[in-house]
């Protein structure tokens, strides 16, 4: 379980508070500088909050040693960091101990065709999966026990729409194990889809936190991301949410 309460990181964050419980898969959603990337820096342990208190499994975040830490959660941030010339097979031996891609993993990201190549010769979608791949082994075995904390920072980013669904359908499966994933994205119709929990950011603040329905409304998305909403229904009866400006 991870557990957040008040946090306040000057100007950054404002009066936060929650409760994850395993299993369970959040989205976080907000316009550009609403403070999902803050928070989930945050959450990770990376940066402390001002006020306020975050434990995981009843412990506080900033009594785990770095170690333990790195074991237990995994950050995967919005930037590609590229600036070794690592074939994509070394880039992963840093983060994990063991140098095989779990079936499971190559299943949603397809990456063992390019294990040879350097990260620097890869397109972007393809450099985003490897870093998927490599924050995902470097808790892989917490991950397994359904113990793990994944924290993906606009992991859809660069992704082409196949991809964008087998990652969903992963991150679905992996909380199917007691795993808690917390995803920050700009897609609203991936949200519909695959969220169980929502939470909607703005200045800072987690303006509606609940179920995906209960938060996708098209009052207050169009209150937060100052832009016109119209939600329908697909010919399968499927929720669809279109964004337009008059
Ligand atoms: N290192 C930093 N130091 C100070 N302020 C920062 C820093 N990084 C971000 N900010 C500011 O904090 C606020 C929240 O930024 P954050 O990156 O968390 O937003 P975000 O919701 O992830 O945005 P985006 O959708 O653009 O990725 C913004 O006003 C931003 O300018």
């Amino acid at each position: 379980m991870l557990h957040a309460d008040q946090l306040h990181l000057t100007a950054r964050l404002d009066d936060i508070s929650f409760s994850l419980l395993p299993g369970q898969v959040v989205h976080v959603l907000g316009p550009n500088g609403a403070g999902k990337s803050s928070l989930l820096s945050v959450l990770a342990g990376l940066v402390p909050p001002e006020k306020g208190a975050i434990s995981l499994y009843g412990k506080n975040l900033n009594e785990y040693a770095l170690g333990e830490l790195a074991g237990r959660r995994t950050l995967m941030e919005q930037q590609l960091h590229t600036a070794f010339s690592l074939s994509v097979q070394e880039s992963l031996s840093f983060y994990s101990a063991s140098p095989d891609i779990p079936d499971e993993l190559e299943a949603a990201l397809e990456i063992r065709a390019f294990l040879s190549r350097s990260l620097n010769h890869l397109s972007g979608g393809e450099r985003r999966r490897v870093q998927l791949c490599r924050g995902l082994m470097q808790i892989w075995p917490t991950i397994m026990r359904g113990e793990g904390l994944l924290l993906l920072d606009e992991p859809v980013q660069g992704l082409d729409f196949a991809h964008q669904h087998k990652l969903c359908r992963l991150l679905g499966s992996l909380a199917g194990r007691g795993n808690m994933v917390v995803v920050s994205h700009h897609q609203l119709n991936l949200a519909q889809m695959y969220a169980q929990r929502v939470w909607l950011m703005s200045e800072q603040r987690i303006v509606a936190d609940g179920h995906t329905d209960e938060v996708l409304q098209q009052h207050q998305l169009e209150e937060v991301f100052q832009c016109r909403v119209r939600i329908g229904l697909d010919s399968e009866q499927n929720k669809l949410i279109q964004t337009y400006l008059d």
